[in-house]
């Protein structure tokens, strides 16, 4: 039988650790790590993501602010707020809720955070810094990955990692975690991979990051191989209460029990973003507060 990775508790443990630091700068007479965050727009998944994230703040006990603008801010005003909370020193760090409308750059924006204050890792200058021997933010998602093989205590030394997902803010910057802090021999898939299968099955780690439920079957993968699902795709299911359910990108039926490791959605990956969102706001706090 597989070890199924406890996200939820994974998480959980961090938001302990993050509360007595929380709780040591105060007794040094600090103020609280205080996270913004920016979401426009009604779309429901994402006032879901940013509800967990405002109880993580409160489990903490970081100050929060919330600001939610209509879907018809123009780009140049929400790039004045974000100028705002760039310039704000009672602010420590900030993340603007993605999607964003059609109508507005989501790489302007993101590049417009100061790379100080971006708890998300999304900017340019803390995916450069990924490699650094002094890291500035990590990218929040691959480091929740990360955070979750260390704590597993499984090896990567030498092991074959393939990532399927070279994406910006997930795929590529964890290729090059895997890589430098893991030690491991990456292979980075993506949509125009040849033979997606014949990479797969030599995965010791497979991590899969593209957001197509059922993408990942067990003759994808090796026996005995840690699995790692990072998609969380949601699906209408009227007999929820919710009117849906989330479903990651492998198939998680059939495969789980070929393998040593697997990650469930939900209650895998996904608490760990924001787990890594908390672990960032602390340092971007303890940074500021100096
Ligand atoms: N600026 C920005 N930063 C993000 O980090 C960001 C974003 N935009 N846009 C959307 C994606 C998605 N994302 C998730 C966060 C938590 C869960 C999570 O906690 N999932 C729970 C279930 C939550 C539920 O019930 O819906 C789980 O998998 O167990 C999932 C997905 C962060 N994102």
């Amino acid at each position: 039988m597989p070890t199924i990775i406890d996200g939820k508790k994974i998480s959980s443990d961090i938001r302990d650790e993050i509360k007595l630091q929380v709780e040591a700068l105060k007794n040094e007479g600090k103020r609280a790590p205080h996270l913004a965050i920016i979401i426009v727009g009604d779309d429901g998944a994402s006032h879901t993501y940013v509800g967990g994230k405002i109880t993580a703040c409160k489990a903490v006990g970081f100050d929060y602010t919330l600001m939610q603008f209509a879907g018809t801010i123009s780009e140049d005003k929400l790039l004045k707020h974000v100028d705002q909370l760039n310039a704000d020193t009672d602010i420590d760090g900030f993340i603007v809720q993605l999607p964003l409308p059609a109508h507005i750059s989501v790489e302007k924006i993101t590049m417009s955070i100061s790379p100080e204050k971006d708890v998300d890792g999304f900017t340019n200058e803390n995916f450069g810094s990924i490699t650094s021997k002094v890291p500035l933010l990590m990218p929040a998602t691959p480091l929740g990955v990360m955070e979750l093989i260390k704590r597993y205590e499984i090896e990567t030394e030498g092991k074959n990692c393939v990532i399927v997902g070279a994406s910006r803010l997930v795929g590529a910057p964890l290729a090059l975690m895997m890589s430098n802090e893991a030690n491991a021999t990456v292979t980075l898939c993506h949509k125009y991979t040849k033979d997606l299968a014949s990479h797969t099955r030599e995965a010791d780690i497979l991590v899969v990051a593209v957001g197509k439920p059922g993408l990942v079957t067990k003759n994808m993968v090796k026996e005995g191989a840690v699995v790692i699902d990072v998609g969380t795709t949601r699906i209408e299911d009227p007999s929820k209460k919710s009117g849906f359910r989330l479903s990651g990108d492998v198939d998680y039926e059939e495969v789980a029990p070929l393998t040593s490791h697997i990650t469930p959605v939900p209650g895998g990956v996904g608490p760990m973003t924001i787990a890594s969102l908390m672990i960032n706001t602390l340092q971007a706090a303890k940074n500021n507060l100096k």
